[in-house]
């Protein structure tokens, strides 16, 4: 990348919004926006406005004048890319700001790649790796545990966690080091205990971030929970009531649903990717038995399976052998209908399922409390937001592989090996944690975490 560039790009959706805007940074950011807006106070100009302020003028091309604007200034190093930086906010819509992009690329602008004014500010030293990795989370974020977590990390919380560990194995390397240019035959085994402790106190501390990346991702991701059970016990009723809209048909008909029908719904503070599915039954016609067959093999396939059953009626021996085929799957039993009857007690489905939440899909009680359940089974309730998490894929891979290479090394350690082949893992662990810093990520790593991002971030 040529930091001597100005790079230009639209950082407001594309569709009618009642702002929109383009960001410049680079050397010539404030001349272009000089050049693109004339302020209608003629005593002020883009250029000559000092870091964090802004003017109002009119914004003309070699047509003419086609929008006002609003110009924020920033002066290098205080802005977020840490050069120069000016923000034209005109009217939002596509066309005003595609004219407007334009404009600054007839003035000298370049445009700016996906993600590349953070990938300057990381190159600025304005953001570590994970910070930037973080500005994407922020985006990303579709409830409030997800966007804690994406602060947390924009605050720099994961990168000091990840930092530390690096830290701790620096100290075991040269101590490791120090042992191996000076070695005390007699004390090599005090010596490998505590090194073996501290290692395993590190890998632990590595495993607690693999373990809360995997149900963090519940959270960012959504879980993908199939609705299933015999017909008629309310399964489309409890898909509407939680998409908040009339995705499947409801009917007193048994039967009525045959496909999937899928929706993203938020439960609470939960993203679920549901799909209502067909009522399990025996039947001889061919179109139902199909939904039946696919009912099936979406709940295998879930995540989390909501088994709905209706407590207008006893449990049935076909809702026992549905309960009976989810064994060892997430699971919680929706006893629905309580509004209408209450002939099921949580007792009767211990046996297959630990998590039962009795409700009315019809009139929304009991939904607080079918969030809580799925918390519960999902393990998402020790999950506190704005924990130190670790918040990409490449983090995961990177903090894996270190965790992995410690083993190694413990189990070296355990085997005999010599110290020299155990500071081979450490320091290969030690590696892994500074790509995921972008310490010593190479310029490829670097590549690959911006590509990601959206053009105009
Ligand atoms: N108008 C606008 N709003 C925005 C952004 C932006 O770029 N422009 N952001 C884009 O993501 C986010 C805010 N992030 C930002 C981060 C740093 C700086 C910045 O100017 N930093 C300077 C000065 C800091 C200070 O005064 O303390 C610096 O770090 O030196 C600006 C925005 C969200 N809102
Ligand atoms: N009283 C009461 N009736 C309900 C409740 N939930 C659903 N029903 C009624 O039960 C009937 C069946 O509802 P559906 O949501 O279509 O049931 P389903 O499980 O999707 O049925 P199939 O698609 O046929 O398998 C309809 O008449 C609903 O109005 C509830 O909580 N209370
Ligand atoms: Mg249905």
């Amino acid at each position: 990348m040529d930091s001597q560039t100005t790079i230009a790009a639209i950082s407001t959706p594309l569709s009618p919004a009642g702002i929109g805007m383009v960001r410049l940074s680079g050397p010539h950011a404030l001349d272009i926006a000089q050049r693109l807006v004339r302020p209608a106070d003629p005593k002020r100009s883009p250029a000559s406005l000092p870091g964090y302020s802004g003017l109002y003028g009119r914004v003309y091309d070699q047509d003419g004048e086609f929008d006002e604007a609003v110009v924020f200034v920033y002066r290098a190093p205080k802005s977020y890319t840490g050069e120069d930086v000016a923000e034209v906010c005109c009217h939002g819509g596509a066309y005003l700001l595609r004219r407007t992009l334009s404009r600054c690329f007839q003035l000298g602008a370049s445009p700016a790649g996906p993600g590349e004014f953070t990938k300057r500010a990381f190159l600025n030293g304005k953001l570590s790796l994970t910070q930037a990795e973080a500005v994407a989370g922020l985006i990303a974020a579709q409830g409030s545990q997800s966007a804690a977590a994406a602060l947390a990390a924009r605050d720099g919380a994961l990168q000091q966690r990840i930092e530390r560990i690096a830290q701790n194995l620096v100290h075991l390397s040269a101590s490791l080091a120090a042992w191996i240019d000076y070695p005390d035959e007699e004390q090599d085994a005090v010596f490998g205990e505590r090194l073996a402790a501290q290692m395993r106190q590190e890998q632990q501390e590595l495993h607690g971030l693999l373990e809360g990346y995997k149900r963090g991702r519940l959270f960012r991701d959504g879980i993908v929970t199939a609705i299933v059970g015999k017909p008629n016990v309310g399964k489309s009723t409890l898909m509407n009531l939680l998409s908040g809209r009339q995705k499947s048909i409801v009917t007193a008909i048994p039967g009525t649903t045959r496909d999937v029908v899928e929706s993203r719904v938020m439960l609470g503070d939960i993203l679920l990717e549901l799909a209502d599915t067909a009522g399990i039954r025996e039947t001889d016609d061919p179109v139902e038995a199909a939904g039946v067959d696919l009912a099936r093999s979406t709940a295998r396939t879930a995540q989390l399976v909501l088994v709905v059953l209706d407590s207008t009626d006893r449990l049935q021996d076909e809702d026992r052998k549905i309960l009976e085929e989810l064994s060892g799957k997430p699971a919680i039993a929706v006893i629905n209908k309580t509004d209408a009857g209450q002939n099921i007690a949580p007792q009767e489905v211990f046996p297959y399922v630990r998590e039962t939440v009795a409700m009315s899909a019809q009139s929304g009680d009991g939904v607080q409390q079918l969030e809580e359940a799925v918390l519960r089974v999902m393990e998402l309730d020790q999950l506190t937001p704005g924990q130190d998490l670790l918040i990409s894929e490449r983090q995961l891979l990177c903090a894996q592989a270190a965790h992995d290479q410690l083993a190694e090394a413990l189990e070296a350690l355990e085997n005999g090996m010599t110290f020299d082949a155990i500071n081979v893992c450490l320091d290969c662990a030690l590696d892994e944690l500074l790509v995921l810093t972008g310490q010593r990520a190479s310029e490829a790593v670097v590549d690959e975490v911006f590509s990601k991002f959206c053009v105009g971030k």
